[in-house]
């Protein structure tokens, strides 16, 4: 007999299958999209140093306390601070340093007045302007302190964190990358495009949804596109590939009639086969061959691309160090109603908006519960979730949906 588990639990049994994936050291301009292992300390503060905010003059903020533009302050320009130099000759008393933004402060300066509000003179500088202590003066450590963590482990790196990285001197990270993972699509009745047709033939198209699908999660895909539903076959051509895979998956081949070749080859050489409360996406299977993590995903291509949703992108994205798997859930009401199958987890394809400013928007179905309808699924942004108990839900309900 076929097991019948829930979704929460095929789901849990998906991810804890794929597991975390071992951290690896990557240049930090290769981290972005990928979640932080260890923690970042910074070895240096930032600012790194007290330095100008702005193009002007460092000076003491008495001596131009009495500055206006009736009566400009004059004072000496001693030196010329651009942003680089490295040297810190102090400042005098009653004299400006020319100073540029980023260049550090000379001790003895307390504020900057910005060019502005100067005649911008070189040899002397007249001041129009009175100008408090700190003025545009940013202090060392005042973004990051030296010894303290600039980035915490689990941190989704996007482009301010690898920054924020490289400000702190760092050249690489240690995060999780994405796993490598072999895509197979079963079935002696598919044909790849350009290739014509004959009666009884389909077009492949789940490699296709798969490896894009993937690919958005950073994953590094190798394709099979057609194995046809033979055992010895489809062991010859994928066994010798599952050494270079992080993850198998395969579509087709896994329901009840004859001919079923994952599950066929796959039954008693580590995988097991399940029936899920829901639909589409009922037939099941998962485990270990050689080694490597399968799930075996069903071959209707709605089927295979909302089990693709609801199982694979968490696992994998769990394994890859995100804390956050699940796609942003939003209630909405439903504009027409729907029936669902007692005991199962249904996802219908959904359309999603709302209206700017109200909380709850409307969605209503593209398509039937049918798992060919790939053309339905394509005019889709959501899935519409109707829990196991419910088998009908009026119009105007509030149902729970998944922003694709
Ligand atoms: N007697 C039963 N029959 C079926 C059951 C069942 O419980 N008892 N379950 C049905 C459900 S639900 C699904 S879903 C499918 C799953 O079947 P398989 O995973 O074995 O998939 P196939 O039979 O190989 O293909 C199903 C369907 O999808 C088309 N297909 C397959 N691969 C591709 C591809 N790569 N690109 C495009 N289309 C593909 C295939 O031609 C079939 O039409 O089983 C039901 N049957
Ligand atoms: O559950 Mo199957 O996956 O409906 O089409």
């Amino acid at each position: 007999m076929v097991r019948v588990i829930s979704v929460e639990h095929h789901r849990a049994e998906a991810t804890a299958l794929l597991g975390t994936r071992t951290p690896v050291r990557l240049p930090v301009a290769g981290c972005a999209g990928l979640i932080l292992a260890e923690d970042v300390t910074a070895d240096v503060s930032l600012p790194p140093f007290d330095n100008s905010a702005m193009d002007g003059y460092a000076v003491r903020a008495v001596d131009v306390a009495g500055a206006s533009e009736d009566s400009p302050v004059e004072l000496p320009v001693a030196e010329d601070i651009p942003a680089g130099r490295v040297d810190s000759p102090p400042l005098l008393p009653g004299t400006a340093h020319r100073i540029m933004t980023g260049a550090p402060m000379p001790p003895g300066a307390d504020t900057v007045v910005m060019v502005e509000k100067t005649d911008g003179g070189t040899e002397t500088v007249r001041v129009f302007a009175a100008v408090p202590p700190g003025n545009h003066l940013r202090r060392t450590g005042e973004d990051v302190q030296r010894g303290t963590t600039a980035l915490t482990r689990g941190t989704l790196l996007g482009p301010a964190q690898v920054g924020l990285a490289a400000a702190v001197g760092l050249d690489s990270l240690v995060v999780y990358t994405p796993p490598r993972v072999l895509v197979v699509s079963t079935g002696t009745e598919l044909v790849t495009a350009p290739n014509p047709l004959k009666h009884g033939q389909i077009y492949e198209s789940n490699s296709v949804m798969l490896v894009a699908a993937l690919r958005a999660l950073g994953c590094e895909v190798e394709t099979v596109r057609s194995v046809v539903d033979d055992v010895d076959e489809f062991r010859a051509v994928i066994e010798p590939k599952l050494a270079a895979a992080d993850l198998l998956i395969t579509s087709g081949g896994v329901s009840a009639g004859a001919y079923e070749v994952v599950k066929d080859a796959l039954t008693g050489a580590g995988v097991e086969f399940r029936k899920v409360a829901m639909q589409p996406g009922g037939p099941q299977g998962l485990g270990r061959w050689n080694g490597v993590p399968v799930l075996t995903l069903p071959g209707n291509p709605v089927s295979s691309l909302v089990s693709f949703e609801v199982f694979v992108r968490p696992a994998v994205l769990a394994s890859m160090g995100h804390s956050i798997v699940d796609r942003p859930r939003v209630r909405a009401k439903l504009t027409e109603a729907l029936r669902s199958p007692a005991g199962k987890v249904q996802f219908r394809r959904g359309f999603y908006s709302h209206v700017d400013g109200e909380v709850t928007g409307e969605v209503g179905p593209r398509g039937g519960p049918g798992s060919h309808l790939l053309a339905a699924f394509a005019q889709a942004n959501c899935l519409i979730v109707l829990p196991e108990e419910v088998t009908e839900a009026p119009q105007g309900a509030e149902v729970n949906v998944l922003l694709l």
